[in-house]
């Protein structure tokens, strides 16, 4: 007997109108139709909205916004439509106000709703003046397009290449250096690879800059290693960019999404740029993390500073500190510092950082925090301020346990996702700690990522 299909509240490819009443934390606004949610991209809290449904799964469906009925004041026209088609700015079609709303929302949604960490006071999020043109790295995928050499964007949800010059939320200067750089693969012919057929050889474009230096980084990443006219290539690159100071070749000759490969060399100057934070001069190599926003960095580092509160007796101990960054900037404050990161090539940097800035109180350990953090409690160290910067998936278990063992006096959580963070405090307040406060800072405005320093002090 054929099977009968679920009846929902709705039918599918049928118009209906609704208010929306909320937003997901994917920028998705949120209809009912008797009681059955739907989210509808672009769609604002407050409109009335006609939508059609394209999808209907047992607790919730999907619609798409056919026509806005009345418009909420959060709404400003996108003059551009292809940023739409990108996926680069999620949130362009809302005012920068109502982006720094949304992202605090997201914060005290997670703490407070979720976590039930009532008590914590969120702030509004730290805007930028003017939230365009701040990401100081691009990595552009390359394509053939009708024969040419593109940089570009993908279509959202794919890998076709939208060829693009303006990227908007990069460095204009990073936007003008991928053009001459794709001209003058063009110029020599070079073929992008192509992933279906897996032939052909530039596969991406890393441009990173350093904001206050303006120096340049350029990486090409190549599916193979021999690059035809290497020499005239880079020449031409240092001639037209003559900021640039690195030049890398990156190879990554495998199958697969992952922008970078293993092997990497230095084709001009040194697998090094240098730009300068709070003060600090700070060299970074091509496979370390440094934050994309250098503006907000600068707020976001001193919340940390003023969050941490240090007396010149204080051990602290920055886990996950990339290219030791927060380390140094802590270090004036402290007695001691000491820095836990993963990439070799990042403690490296953080080592020379420390150098070249006349550190000699920041120390820096290769390793897993949560592995590193439990030999320290088991040692029995002692720390007075504990500053973590996780990547999306937060803090491990093993970590938090250590962290409650040396029990230092402050914790000063950074996070890039507030779900984890609001997962990770929970345990903290359960276990000792109580949570303070939460200030959320805009790193990256037109999209819907949210940054976040939350204070946590031993009960
Ligand atoms: C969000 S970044 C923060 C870096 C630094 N605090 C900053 O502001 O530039 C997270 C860092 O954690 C590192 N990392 C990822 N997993 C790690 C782990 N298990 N243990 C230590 N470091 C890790 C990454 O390489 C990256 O440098």
């Amino acid at each position: 007997m054929a099977k009968r299909k679920p009846k929902y509240a709705v039918d599918k490819n049928k118009s209906y109108e609704a208010e929306v009443i909320d937003l997901t934390y994917e920028g998705m606004g949120v209809v009912k139709i008797d009681n059955y949610p739907l989210f509808i991209e672009g769609a604002l809290t407050g409109e009335n909205i006609r939508f059609k449904v394209i999808k209907t799964n047992k607790n919730f469906g999907y619609g798409r916004l056919e026509e806005i009925l009345t418009e909420s004041p959060d709404r400003v026209e996108i003059e551009n439509k292809i940023y739409s088609n990108t996926g680069t700015m999620p949130l362009q079609h809302m005012t920068y106000e109502a982006q720094l709303k949304f992202k605090q929302d997201q914060v005290s949604n997670n703490l407070q709703r979720t976590a039930k960490i009532i008590d914590i006071p969120v702030y509004e999020t730290l805007g930028m003046d003017e939230p365009y043109g701040y990401r100081n790295k691009a990595q552009i995928p390359v394509q053939m397009v009708d024969g040419a050499l593109e940089t570009g964007t993908y279509r959202q949800r794919s890998h076709d290449l939208i060829p693009l010059e303006d990227f908007k939320i990069q460095d204009p200067e990073i936007d003008r250096a991928i053009v001459i750089v794709r001209n003058i693969l063009r110029k020599y012919q070079i073929e992008a690879y192509d992933e279906v057929a897996l032939t052909g050889l530039i596969r991406h474009l890393i441009i990173r800059r350093g904001y206050y230096t303006g120096e340049l980084m350029v990486v090409l990443v190549t599916n193979g290693s021999h690059l035809p006219h290497q020499e005239e290539i880079v020449d031409e690159i240092i001639e037209a960019l003559p900021d640039t100071v690195s030049v890398m070749q990156n190879i990554n000759d495998k199958n697969t999404n992952v922008i970078l490969g293993r092997k990497s060399h230095v084709l001009y100057g040194e697998d090094k740029y240098r730009d300068r934070l709070l003060d600090f001069t700070f060299e970074i190599s091509h496979q370390s993390f440094y934050q994309v926003n250098p503006i907000q960095t600068e707020k976001l580092y001193q919340t940390v500073i003023d969050y941490a509160d240090l007396t010149e007796d204080d051990v602290v101990v920055d886990a996950y500190c990339g290219i030791g960054t927060i380390s140094l900037a802590l270090s004036r404050h402290a007695k001691q510092v000491y820095g836990i990161e993963i990439v070799e090539d990042a403690v490296q940097n953080a080592e020379r950082n420390a150098a070249i800035n006349q550190v000699d109180n920041a120390k820096f350990f290769v390793g897993a925090s949560e592995e590193i953090l439990p030999q320290w409690a088991e040692e029995g160290r002692q720390v007075d301020v504990l500053v973590v910067d996780p990547p999306r998936k937060g803090l491990e278990e093993d970590f938090i346990e250590a962290s409650l063992i040396m029990a230092p006096e402050r914790i000063v959580y950074v996070s890039c996702n507030p779900a984890t963070l609001a997962r990770d405090v929970k345990y903290f307040t359960e276990n000792g700690y109580q949570a303070v406060k939460a200030q959320p800072v805009d790193m990256f405005p037109q999209t819907l990522h949210v940054e976040s320093v939350v204070l946590m002090t031993k009960e």
